[in-house]
């Protein structure tokens, strides 16, 4: 044991002398601790680009079919939530620009959309108009060299999507447009990509290509075209970072630090049937919250609580939803490395390695390290109470 430590940490022992080898014995768990710490926050640097590069490109292709949004460019899937040319578009790109600044890499992907129902006859001039613009979107970053993507190319790319993630090996996990709702209202939206290795999120970028880079205090802020795109990225170990999109430097970004809720205000869905805005609103009155609810698509609400413009989210699907990964691994760790917590509603860690869906007690609740015992208190009293009066 010890002399394969000694290996690792590349040391001599026969160089030692009596008085050092017992005190090396003692540190050299510290120390390789210090060496597996440093190896952990290294090693995912070229994931990080990569996956900063595919969601900003993503970004691009989203941006552009917001502008022109056509009726014709929203299809319905069968459950319901809209997909839209965007949303297929920037899965195709997020998946071709992973596995071609990745070659070394096995690739995984778990990610949101699948090409079903883009390979029936009435979707064909739907798959040719997502050709047509990933093939632009790789294009605008001299990826020409590989082009041009055929129809089936993108489809393929569309289903490496289908990976079932779980508790070994990396796995990226993609939502290609978190918000589609918000996204077909010209509202906010996030593409959002995480990594998981061995079942744990060990990076996140989020791109909010609607999200203003000033703190955004409602969801129907006046919107100018100049000072809005936001990537925020987290990288195990090493913090949270916002830039703009179109580039600009990156600034470190910590959550919120207040301890009183009455200075708190939250975040919530836009979409009243994807979380029950009332029993938020009891919980931010028993906690003492004076702000109303700051609702907003998408996990561009974990990108502004990760910077601290609110302190806490709540989400309270209603019964029988179950969460997708892809909903929350991005978000989790652009949080969590801000120095925010991300919990079920029972206070349990969000387990990313059980496959393509969270299970979980209830709701995710989201604030500072020093607010979630007294959130907490309140979601169990808030729950009871609902409960006992059905
Ligand atoms: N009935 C429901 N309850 C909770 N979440 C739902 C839902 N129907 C859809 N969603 C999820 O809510 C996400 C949007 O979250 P938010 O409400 O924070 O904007 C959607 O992501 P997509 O837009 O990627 O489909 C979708 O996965
Ligand atoms: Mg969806
Ligand atoms: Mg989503
Ligand atoms: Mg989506």
């Amino acid at each position: 044991m010890v002399a394969s430590i000694v290996r690792t940490l590349q040391l001599n022992p026969t160089t030692l002398s009596p008085i050092s080898r017992p005190l090396l014995f003692f540190s050299i768990p510290l120390q390789l601790r210090a060496v597996r710490r440093a190896s952990v926050s290294m090693s995912y640097n070229r994931q990080l680009a990569a996956a900063k590069k595919a969601a900003a490109l993503a970004a691009c292709l989203c941006q552009k079919v917001q502008k022109a949004l056509l009726q014709s460019d929203v299809q319905s899937k069968y459950d319901k939530t809209p997909v839209t040319v965007a949303d297929y578009g920037s899965q195709a790109v997020v998946s071709y620009i992973l596995e071609k600044e990745l070659p070394s890499m096995s690739f995984s992907l778990v990610a949101e959309e699948d090409s079903e129902d883009l390979r029936k006859e009435e979707a064909q001039g739907m798959l040719k108009r997502i050709t047509e613009l990933v093939n632009e979107t790789l294009a605008s970053d001299g990826m020409a060299d590989m082009m041009p993507l055929s129809e089936e190319d993108v489809l393929v790319a569309i289903d490496s999507g289908k990976s079932e993630g779980g508790p070994h090996g990396q796995h990226w996990v993609l939502d290609p447009i978190d918000g589609t709702k918000g996204f077909l209202r010209g509202d906010q939206y996030a593409i959002a990509l995480a990594l998981l290795d061995e079942g744990k999120v060990v990076l996140g970028v989020l791109a909010c290509p609607n999200l203003p880079l000033a703190a955004v205090a409602s969801h129907n802020q006046l919107i100018s075209k100049d000072d809005v795109g936001c990537l925020f990225y987290a990288h195990v170990g090493t913090g949270t970072y916002m830039q703009s999109l179109d580039g600009s430097k990156s600034t470190k970004v910590h959550v919120s630090a207040t301890e009183n809720p009455e200075e708190a205000s939250f975040f919530e869905s836009f979409e009243a049937a994807h979380s029950m805005h009332d029993l938020s609103g009891l919980i931010a009155k028993k906690l003492g919250v004076k702000a109303p609810p700051v609702r907003i698509d998408s996990q561009a609400k974990y990108g502004a609580l990760s910077r601290g413009d609110g302190a806490i989210y709540l989400r309270f699907p209603h019964k029988g939803y179950r969460e997708k990964i892809w909903d929350h691994a991005a978000g989790y760790i652009v949080v969590a490395e801000a120095g925010g917590v991300a919990t079920d509603a029972a206070g349990n860690p969000l387990d990313f390695s059980r496959g393509r869906y969270l299970d979980m007690d209830t709701g995710i609740i989201v604030t500072n390290q020093k607010l979630m015992p007294a959130l907490l208190k309140a979601v169990q009293e808030s729950l009871k109470e609902k409960a006992s009066s059905l």
